[in-house]
């Protein structure tokens, strides 16, 4: 079960990071409406933390009961803790230290000074372990609400790089990646069939130099051109981008 692809064009990067931010504290209420908690999947990148800025920004911010919120990542830079390249400290900056989460729903992922040390695997399989408890069914996830995506030149999305043996790793929800061909080289990522298990999945995408990546993506390529066109949600697979990232699509 999954979605076809939508898209939808919004004038500017931030007219595109504001308008959002909105739809996901719209998203969020609603699902802390339906069913008393929410999970959502941050991105790092350009517009993974420009959508959170602009969800710091929003009068609607406190909305979202923050403290009913979980919070888990598509992937990780395997950096030490507060380290500027990690995705976690950029989401944190942008929006997450200025909210009252829950810290136990907080679910970063470990770096290699986590309990692992330098065990890149061993980290992505206590993380498989953590959604796994949090789903607490015998999923090997919670559903998430929503799923943040951003893509990169090379039509990557978390750390799952075209073409990259570490791209189709199966049969487990986390996975290390070597020799990423964006740096740091080492990295944690969410599989394919772990990032399947969204509700609403939407790619956030700015600037020309996307605008390759998207058009293929949106076509449906295959995994070795794209892997964001790997990914749907199950009830909404977006496409939010601005002008200049929508500019190749017909
Ligand atoms: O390395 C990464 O890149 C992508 C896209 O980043 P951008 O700066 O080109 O927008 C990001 O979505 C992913 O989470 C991150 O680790």
């Amino acid at each position: 079960m999954s979605s076809d692809p939508v898209v939808l064009v919004h004038a500017t990067k931030q007219l595109l990071s504001d308008a959002a931010a909105a739809r996901l504290i719209t998203a969020l209420v609603d699902a802390q409406n339906a069913r008393g908690e929410a999970h959502v999947v941050l991105t790092g990148g350009t517009m993974g933390s420009a959508i959170l800025a602009s969800v710091a920004a929003s009068a609607a911010r406190d909305a979202v009961d923050w403290t009913r919120l979980h919070v888990w990542w598509g992937d990780e830079r395997f950096l030490p803790d507060g380290d500027a390249d990690r995705n976690e400290t950029q989401n944190r900056e942008a929006l997450l230290d200025a909210v009252p989460l829950d810290p136990a729903k907080v679910h970063a992922m470990p770096g290699p000074d986590g309990p692992d040390g330098d065990d890149v695997a061993a980290a992505a399989t206590r993380y498989a372990a953590e959604l796994a408890a949090a789903a607490g069914d015998g999923a090997p996830s919670p559903t998430f609400d929503v799923l943040l995506l951003g893509v990169g030149p090379d039509a990557h999305v978390a750390s799952l790089f075209p073409g990259h043996p570490d791209q189709l790793t199966a049969g487990v929800a986390a996975a290390p990646v070597h020799d990423s061909p964006k740096p740091p080289p080492t990295r944690v990522t969410l599989t394919f069939e772990a990032l399947a298990r969204a509700e609403r999945t939407w790619f956030i995408v700015a600037g020309a130099d996307k605008a390759h990546a998207v058009k293929v993506s949106v076509a449906g390529a295959a995994p070795a051109e794209s892997s964001a066109a790997q990914v749907k949600g199950r009830r909404e697979t977006l496409w939010l981008l601005d002008a200049d990232a929508a500019s190749e699509l017909s």
